[in-house]
């Protein structure tokens, strides 16, 4: 690759597990700031749900499903970076969703190994905020939530239509850095302008490791020792009051569950199921997509808190 080639900038969009990632993305690929932006996501569960939720126009959105981009550097991410510049229409923006459980810094850092960053120049790193539910989170997983907002460029506290005054001003006095870029949002309303192309970025990272396997030299707790996620999914339809009386069962150690749900009698939408911390939303989906054919869910619980795979099978006996 020649060294004059310009690199792809990149806003890496992370935060705890149903802060707005999505929201956010959906929101960029939908505004009218004009954008070719090519999309990459990365769930934590083994099926990826996010994908089928991201509104692109154009279909660049690329999956990097099980496990966590910060954690192990898959082949998957070197070979979608790679293909960037031979895509039909090369993107001139990249969109990384780093996954709920992610540190989007150490993504930052990885994206600085030399063979990356000859191709993408982080512009910035953005961490979203869920208002409601950071205390409880953070009261859960503090060094996940320190790393997150440590490593921001920007803050984008998200969901002030679900808390309160004294929850805000909590929030930003015992969490924020004095000289973040801060904004405060419902569903991730945030101007496009402020927080694309700032280059906010600059200077802020600084470990040039070359070695896209190097592992050891950086101190770094697995996510995936923290976190562990069950995925299924399903051909048959299902029962849409049996599928949310089950859903209003599952235990409290289930902080984050998506689904999207082929229901019975029903042929044009799919349900889709959002539960962040102790929250649970019901919408419809669009069931005529191609990626919308099988009924699909992902339950994430702090590791050894649970027996996943019984709780699994206990919900789908209710159905
Ligand atoms: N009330 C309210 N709900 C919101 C807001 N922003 C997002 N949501 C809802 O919160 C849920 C989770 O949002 P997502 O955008 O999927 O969150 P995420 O960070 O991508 O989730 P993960 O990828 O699982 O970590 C969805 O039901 C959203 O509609 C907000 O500002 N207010």
């Amino acid at each position: 690759m020649s060294k004059t080639t310009k690199r792809t900038p990149a806003t890496i969009i992370g935060g705890f597990l149903g802060a707005g990632k999505t929201t956010l993305l959906n929101r960029i690929l939908q505004s009218d700031f004009d954008l070719k932006a090519a999309v990459l996501v990365n769930d934590f569960g083994s099926i990826n749900i996010d994908s089928s939720l991201i509104k692109s126009n154009d279909g660049k959105v690329m999956n990097l499903a099980n496990g966590c981009i910060c954690c192990s550097i898959s082949g998957d991410l070197v070979g979608q970076i790679e293909s960037l510049p031979d895509m039909p229409e090369p993107p001139e923006y990249l969109l990384i969703e780093a996954s709920g459980v992610s540190d989007p810094g150490r993504i930052a850092r990885v994206l600085n190994y030399k063979i990356f960053r000859e191709r993408i120049q982080v512009d910035a790193v953005l961490t979203l905020v869920d208002a409601e539910q950071f205390e409880v989170a953070s009261s859960e997983f503090p060094e996940l939530a320190r790393v997150q907002l440590k490593t921001a460029d920007i803050v984008v506290i998200n969901k002030t239509d679900l808390c309160s005054e004294q929850q805000l001003s909590t929030f930003k006095s015992k969490w924020l850095l004095d000289g973040s870029t801060v904004f405060e949002t419902c569903f991730a309303d945030v101007p496009m302008q402020l927080i694309l192309g700032t280059d906010a970025n600059q200077g802020a990272i600084t470990d040039t490791c070359s070695d896209a396997t190097c592992q050891h030299k950086h101190h770094h707790q697995s996510h995936d020792d923290l976190f562990e996620s069950i995925s299924r999914q399903c051909v048959k339809p299902i029962n849409i009051d049996k599928l949310k009386i089950a859903i209003k069962k599952l235990p409290a150690e289930i902080y984050r569950a998506k689904g999207i749900f082929i229901i019975e009698g029903e042929t044009a939408q799919t349900a889709i199921l959002q539960k962040v911390g102790s929250r649970t939303e019901w919408s419809f989906g669009d069931r005529q997509l191609k990626e919308n054919s099988a009924s699909k869910l992902v339950m994430i619980s702090k590791k050894g808190k649970l027996q996943l795979a019984e709780t699994l099978v206990e919900f789908e006996r209710q159905l």
